[in-house]
Order: structure tokens, then C-alpha cells, then sequence
């Protein structure tokens, strides 16, 4: 190791995604092979002895760039020099619990972890949301670092875009390599939309090669957009490994760059592109250089992808407008 170890902040730290998570983020995967990490994990005070479980796990994973592993119940204290940040941990919802109810609980959440942020990440921080409502959630946990700037503050729609890719390749019978330019639009819910017609099949356009708009509309853009439910009902759980991998690539590709000719999609806060309301953390295609990303412009938006970025943009705005009213934002 050469270079000083890059804090690593997890949150939900002993739950399913934070399992997936944690060996591949020591193995070298989250930053890449040269750099080591050091990682800082923030559980509930019930959870920590389970979070000490895993913690013995690294260790005996032997793991060449894992510098370490610190186990905290204080968000001031997980987040006190962090690099990069993961928020995992999250409420979910429970039975006969409302969207607002949701939103409060995860207010609870979000909102201290932005000001510890604010207090005391580092200077380079970058924040992952991945609990869910994860683009609101981020929301709530960037309005409250405003020393912060705010592009630093993203939420995962890494999962969807990979989820659309696969379902692309195998409706085309083509490799996912051969995959460039998807792009998730909105809200990580199930109004996303997953667009195919700026996306490309080696160099071809995607919706051109797959030249049928009844199948566009009636099974690809659903079941991208109900994979995580399709999941909680087959698993009995809600997606684990596939959403760590996703929070993987969200942060490799933040942190190393999109390739020449390509771009991904992040849920970032909204510069007024493409009609979606300023401050809005909504996803769209961006590229990613210098460990900064960059919203893809200048994209033809048809009348079929306008309406349906604009609801999914609605359902953002109505989340804002209801945290607004809790006071959260
Ligand atoms: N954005 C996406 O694509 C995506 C995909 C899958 C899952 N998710 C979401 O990710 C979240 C985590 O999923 P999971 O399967 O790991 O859940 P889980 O219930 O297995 O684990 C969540 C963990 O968070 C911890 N936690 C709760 N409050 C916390 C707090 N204030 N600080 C620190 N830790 C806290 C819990 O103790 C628990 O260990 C959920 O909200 C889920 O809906 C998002
Ligand atoms: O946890 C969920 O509700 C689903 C999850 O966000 C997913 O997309 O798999």
C-alpha cells in the first residue's frame, strides 16, 4: 500500500445489502486495486454486536487494501473523516405504515447523518443513498449539509440501469458488453422510466433494434420498473447482492470515469435539465470524469419518454413536497 487508506462510511452496516457490500468494498472493487480502505461502519446501538460479526468476517478475509474496520452507533463518529459514504440503513416500510409515515421515519435517519456529514466528512466526500426512498432520503441528508456541495449528495438508480441492460441483452440475444447509453430516468420507484431510445446494441439504436414498441411498453419498461418487487415476492427478501453490486458500479464509475462513448445513470440533484425542477435528486444520463459527474445534454426527448419522465419528476416533487411539510427539507 502506498497510498493512505480512503475512509470508507457504511451504513445499515449488518444488514443484507451491508453483507453483500462490505467484502467486495475490501477486496478492492469500490475504488479499484491500487487503493486501500479503510472502513467506518454505522449500525443501530441493537445491531452493532451483529455488525462486530461481520467485522471478524473481514478479518479473516485477510484482505490485502482493507486497513482496517471501526464499528460505531453515532453518525458523528462514523462519518468524522469519511471519503466516500454509503447509506444503506434505512426504514422500511411495515404493514399499514403510509408514504408519510415513511418519509418521517426516514427523516429521522437522514436527516442527523447529513448534519454529521456536514460536520465532519471530508473535504472530497461522496454520498451514496441506496436506503430507500432513496432519492428523497438523499434529499433530506443533503438539505442538511450545506457546506457540502450539493452534487456530492447522489442516490442509486445503478440497480435499474443494470436491471434494463440485462433485459435489453437477453430480449436481443446480444452480450451485455455490447450494451452503451441506457438511461434511467426519475424517481427509484416503480414510475422510472428505463429509456431505449437513445441507447445503443454495438452502435446500433436500441429501440431500432428492438423494433417493438408493444413490447417496450408492456414488458420491458414494467418489469424493469417492478424488478424490486418481483424480487421481495421470490426471495421473500428485497434484492441484496444485485443492489450491493449496483452501489459498487455507482461508485467505481463516479470515482474512475464512464468509458469514451458511454454514460450511466445516477440520481443526482437536478440543474433544471430536461425540464426536471431544480434541487430534485432524480436520475438521469450522466458521464463521469475527475471523480465528477456530468448530466449527458442535448438528448432528443420524444412525446411517449417526455410523459413519462414527467411522472416519474411528479412523484419526486410530491416526495419534496411532503418532507417539505415535515419540516425536513
Ligand atoms: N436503491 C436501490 O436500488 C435499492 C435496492 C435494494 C434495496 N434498497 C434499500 O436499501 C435499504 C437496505 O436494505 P437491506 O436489505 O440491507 O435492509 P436490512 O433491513 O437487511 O438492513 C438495514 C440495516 O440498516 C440498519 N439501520 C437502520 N437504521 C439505521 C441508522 N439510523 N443508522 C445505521 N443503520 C441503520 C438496520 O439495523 C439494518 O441492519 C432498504 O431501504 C432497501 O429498501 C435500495
Ligand atoms: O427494497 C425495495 O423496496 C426494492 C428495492 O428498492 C429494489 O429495487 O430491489
Amino acid at each position: 500500500m502506498t497510498q493512505a487508506p480512503v475512509n470508507v462510511t457504511v451504513t445499515g452496516a449488518a444488514g443484507q445489502i451491508g453483507y453483500a457490500l462490505l467484502f467486495r468494498i475490501a477486496s478492492g472493487q469500490l475504488l479499484g486495486p491500487d487503493t486501500p480502505v479503510k472502513l467506518r461502519l454505522l449500525e443501530i446501538p441493537q445491531a452493532v454486536k451483529a455488525a462486530e460479526g461481520t467485522a471478524m468476517e473481514l478479518e479473516d478475509g485477510a484482505f490485502p487494501l482493507l486497513a482496517g474496520t471501526d464499528i460505531f452507533d453515532d453518525p458523528k463518529q462514523a462519518f468524522s473523516g469519511a471519503n466516500v459514504a454509503l447509506l444503506v440503513g434505512a426504514r422500511p416500510r411495515t404493514k399499514g405504515m403510509e408514504r408519510g409515515d415513511l418519509l418521517e421515519a426516514n427523516g429521522g435517519i437522514f436527516k442527523p447523518q447529513g448534519e454529521a456529514i456536514n460536520a465532519g466528512a471530508a473535504e472530497d466526500i461522496k454520498v451514496l443513498v441506496v436506503g430507500n426512498p432513496a432519492n428523497t432520503n438523499a434529499l433530506i441528508a443533503q438539505s442538511h449539509a450545506p457546506d457540502v456541495p450539493a452534487e456530492r449528495f447522489t442516490a442509486m438508480t445503478r440497480l435499474d440501469h443494470n436491471r434494463a441492460t440485462a433485459q435489453l441483452a437477453k430480449k436481443l440475444g446480444a452480450p451485455v458488453s455490447e450494451i452503451k447509453k441506457l438511461t434511467i430516468w426519475g424517481n427509484h420507484s416503480a414510475t422510472q422510466y428505463p429509456d431505449l431510445f437513445h441507447a445503443e446494441v454495438s452502435g446500433k439504436n436500441a429501440a431500432e433494434a428492438v423494433n417493438d414498441q408493444k413490447w417496450l411498453e408492456d414488458e420491458f419498461i414494467p418489469t424493469v420498473a417492478k424488478r424490486g418487487a418481483a424480487i421481495i415476492e421470490a426471495r421473500g427478501a428485497s434484492s441484496a447482492a444485485s443492489a450491493a453490486s449496483a452501489a459498487i458500479d455507482h461508485v467505481y464509475t463516479w470515482v474512475n470515469g464512464t468509458a469514451d462513448g458511454d454514460w450511466t445513470s445516477m440520481a443526482v440533484p437536478s440543474d433544471g435539465s430536461y425540464g426536471v425542477p431544480e434541487g430534485l435528486i432524480s436520475s438521469f444520463p450522466v458521464t463521469t470524469a475527475n471523480g465528477k459527474w456530468k448530466i449527458v445534454q442535448g438528448l432528443e426527448i420524444d412525446e411517449f419518454s417526455r410523459g413519462k419522465i414527467d411522472a416519474s419528476v411528479a412523484e419526486l416533487a410530491e416526495e419534496r413536497e411532503a418532507v417539505r411539510k415535515l419540516g425536513l427539507v
